[in-house]
This record gives structure tokens, sequence and C-alpha cells, in this order.
């Protein structure tokens, strides 16, 4: 696991972006696996204005999101897919019909999630996913007790993720309580991982995913699983970890 800790938020977001911009460069043809939540939006202001400056071409990229909420339209405001709309699709040369959310308004979520799976096999896997991390260790919407073999399916969120969704709500009650998510063994399956952590509020997560064993109860601890997992956290988000961590010494064996 490659351990990088930045000044702030907005040294995050360059550094991230560039990666995202290099992996496009080598190969025009990257599969994305895109996150959305708070802490990617300066990455992709970034990665739009890298984009611009540099005329990065995603003419023959296609991207894949973690999760969509249960219940919203891709036209509702809160909807994952308007938030990708919004933050990055509307203002790179991505095809439309090459950047996918999972439906979350479907009668059929089990079709819905087969269907996920199967693009994402028939795409040649995800070369490179963007994940940010949960105040309790999620990682997409996969809240503590996420088996490692899990793919994607309808998971039920919990109290603390409903609350800290709802600031962008009118009100609590009208976060949804489900959503549709990738699984563990979905975002282990991408060939390289990019994960974000910014601000105290996540260093307790980072802490638990980086120092602990790996464990459902933090689901982010399974990425230590994986090969090729980088990390980027700022000051604030790396002020929990011991000095055996901050010197490269842990986790062992990634
Ligand atoms: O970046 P934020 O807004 O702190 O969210 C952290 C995590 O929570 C989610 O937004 C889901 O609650 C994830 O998509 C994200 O990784």
């Amino acid at each position: 696991m490659k351990f990088v800790i930045v000044k702030d938020y907005a040294e995050l977001s360059r550094k991230a972006a560039e990666m995202l911009v290099s992996e496009v460069k080598a190969n025009p043809k990257s599969v994305f696996g895109l996150a959305t939540g708070g802490t990617p939006v300066g990455m992709y202001r970034e990665l739009i204005k890298l984009s611009q400056a540099q005329s990065i071409d995603f003419s023959q990229a296609s991207s894949f999101n973690l999760d969509e909420y249960v219940g919203l339209s891709s036209t509702h405001p809160q909807s994952y897919r308007s938030y990708m709309q919004e933050n990055l699709f509307n203002h790179i040369n991505i095809p439309a019909e090459k950047t996918q959310v999972p439906v979350g308004n479907t009668i059929d979520h089990l079709a819905e999630c087969a269907r996920y799976e199967e693009a994402i096999r028939l795409a040649g896997g995800i070369d490179i996913q963007v994940l940010g991390i949960g105040n309790n260790g999620h990682i997409g919407f996969n809240e503590p007790g996420s088996p490692a073999d899990s793919v994607t399916r309808v998971v039920q969120l919990t109290d603390s993720t409903i609350e800290a969704n709802a600031r962008y709500f009118d009100s609590v009650d009208q976060v949804p309580t489900q959503a549709v998510s990738m699984g563990i063994k979905t975002i282990l399956g991408a060939k390289k991982v990019l994960l974000l952590a910014s601000g105290e509020a996540k260093a307790e997560a980072v802490r638990l995913m980086l120092e602990g064993e790996p464990t459902a109860d933090v689901p982010a601890s399974l990425l230590q699983l994986h090969p090729n997992v980088t990390v980027i956290v700022d000051h604030e988000a790396a002020s929990k970890l011991t000095t055996s961590v901050l010197a490269g010494t842990k986790p062992s064996g990634s």
C-alpha cells in the first residue's frame, strides 16, 4: 500500500486528479471507478481544470460509479447520477453512454445489480477505483459487516451514514435508507485503488483502515488485501496514525 500525506485538501485534490490524468494518458481506454460524497469534489474540479488546460481526451474512456440511492430517480438533484453530471461528466468529453451509475429506482434490484456486475466484467474490469471513506470505515456504501466476497447489491444504510449525508437533503428523513452499492469483492477486483481522506473526522477511520487487521467490521481495512492501493490523506486525517505507519513500516505485506 502506498501512503501519501499531503498538506491540505487542495493538495490532495490536485494529486488525485493528476493520477487520473496519468491513467487516461497512459491508456485512453481506461475504465474508471468513481466515487461521490464531499471528498472527491475538489479532485473533480482539478480534473476538469487539467483536462481543459491540457486537452485531455476521455472520448475512449468509460466509468462505473460505486453506488446510488435506492428510490431516487437519476434526475433527482441528490442522486449520485446528478452529482456526477454536475461535478464531472458535463465538463469532460467522456461519452454519456460510457458513464454508468447503478440505477436506484428500478423495480428489479436483483437484475440491476447482476447487470452492473456483468457490465463491469464486459468492460474488462475497472482500471482505477477512486474511494472516499466513511467515518465508520465504509467504502462505497459497504457498511461495517460487509463481507469481503460481497458484490453489487442493495444495502441498508447505518444511522451514522444517514445522519452524515443528511447535509445534502432538506431533512434527515428525506435521506434514503438503502442504496445499491458495488461490493467489497467488486472494489477489490479493480486493478488499482485510490483512496482519499481529508479532515479530522476521518482520522479514526484512517487509523483503523491502516493499523488494524483486515476485518469486515472496518470495510476499508479489507483494502490491505489489495496489491495496488494508494491512500492520499491530509495531515488532519493522518493525525491518529502511529509512527510505524507514518514511517512506512505498516501495514506489512502491502
Ligand atoms: O466524502 P464524504 O462526504 O465524507 O463521504 C465519505 C463516504 O461516504 C459516502 O458519501 C457515502 O456515505 C461515500 O460515497 C464516501 O466514500
